[in-house]
């Protein structure tokens, strides 16, 4: 079974306008919704791959509500922890020309100390052995950079496997864990490490001090230049297909999704990656955080080259 936790999740809308001017009224040519939230990308992407995950996490009010019942359209299982405040909603504003965007984050709801142990309670119920959990995304408030490290420590003795997608404090303590991989982007692993990150042999040498710090495998994420994974026995570089982006926003997590999908189906992590890097650049080709369907990824997949460092 694969669960994905998403502790601070959002309704992601997406607005386009023709073009970004400062102090004037902006009119949106089109628009849309999301059900998002890193690890609930996640969930949606394993949906196209065609397997059916649960998505866990805090939820709550109206936007909560939407969210759940979303997921739940697209035949997403829920394992929800309801807080008192309401779920975010994260504006995106693109341009019709794409290229460009700029992205505006809420803080999330505050979640205090009753829920959290509810969730690390249910999150103790579900884990089984041979489970894969993606833990993704940043933390609301009230909940410490701890939590995630907590997380994995109760997946690693239910001999579950746990992915870790998040940045700062909570990485760096979630590292410390030993999960089973750890998926920075170059600004995430440069902000850890405090090592430059603007050559391939530098981002190597930060992969592996991420390792050090405990992760037992690395994939640092590039953009539409792919991705370089780490592992105790090899290092390489999966090129990522050339698409037209429309928004790059949650190609990271259709990444981790391709990735655990593949791992789940049998395949090495080089293999993996390469299903990682075909769906995170399906998304980038997409609107919003819409995610690529299994066609558009296999076509893309076909692309993706090896390269051994
Ligand atoms: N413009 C692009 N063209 C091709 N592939 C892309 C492009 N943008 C992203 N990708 C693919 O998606 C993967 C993940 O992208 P990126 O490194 O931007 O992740 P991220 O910073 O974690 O993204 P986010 O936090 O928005 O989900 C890349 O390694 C690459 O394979
Ligand atoms: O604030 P966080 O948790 O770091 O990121 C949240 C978010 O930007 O990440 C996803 C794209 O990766 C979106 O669905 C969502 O709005």
């Amino acid at each position: 079974m694969i669960y994905t936790l998403t502790l601070n999740p959002a309704v992601d809308r997406e607005l386009t306008v023709p073009e970004v001017v400062y102090d004037a009224v902006l009119r949106a040519s089109s628009s849309r919704v999301d059900f998002g939230g890193k690890g609930f990308n996640v969930s949606r992407l394993l949906k196209g791959l065609g397997v059916t995950s649960t998505a866990v996490g805090f939820v709550g009010g109206k936007a909560g509500e939407l969210l759940q019942d979303g997921l739940r359209s697209l035949g997403i299982e829920t394992g929800f922890v309801w807080v008192d405040g309401e779920t975010r909603t994260n504006i995106s504003i693109v341009t019709q020309a794409g290229g460009h965007y700029i992205k505006v984050n809420e803080q999330g709801p505050f979640v205090d100390e009753a829920k959290q142990l509810e969730l690390l309670e249910l999150i103790g119920t579900l884990a089984q052995p041979g489970d894969w959990w993606v833990l993704a995304g940043s933390l609301p408030p009230g909940v410490a950079p701890d939590f995630y490290a907590r997380v994995i420590r109760a997946l690693n003795t239910r001999q579950a496997q746990a992915v870790l997608d998040t940045g700062g404090e909570s990485l760096r303590a979630g590292c410390a864990e030993r999960p089973f991989l750890a998926k920075p982007n170059t600004e995430e692993a440069r902000a850890l490490t405090g090592m430059p990150m603007d050559t391939l042999e530098q981002v190597s040498l930060a992969a592996a001090e991420i390792r050090r710090m405990g992760a037992q495998n690395v994939v640092v994420s590039m953009g539409k230049q792919g991705a370089l994974l780490q592992t105790d026995r090899e290092t390489c570089l999966v090129h990522s297909p050339k698409v037209t982006e429309k928004n790059p926003i949650g190609a990271g997590d259709s990444m981790v999704g391709g990735l655990v999908w593949a791992l789940t189906q049998g395949f090495g992590l080089k293999e993996s990656l390469g299903w990682g890097v075909a769906s995170g650049a399906a998304t980038a080709s997409l609107s919003g955080t819409e995610v690529g369907s299994r066609a558009l990824i296999e076509s893309l997949l076909s692309q993706v080259v090896y390269q051994s460092l």
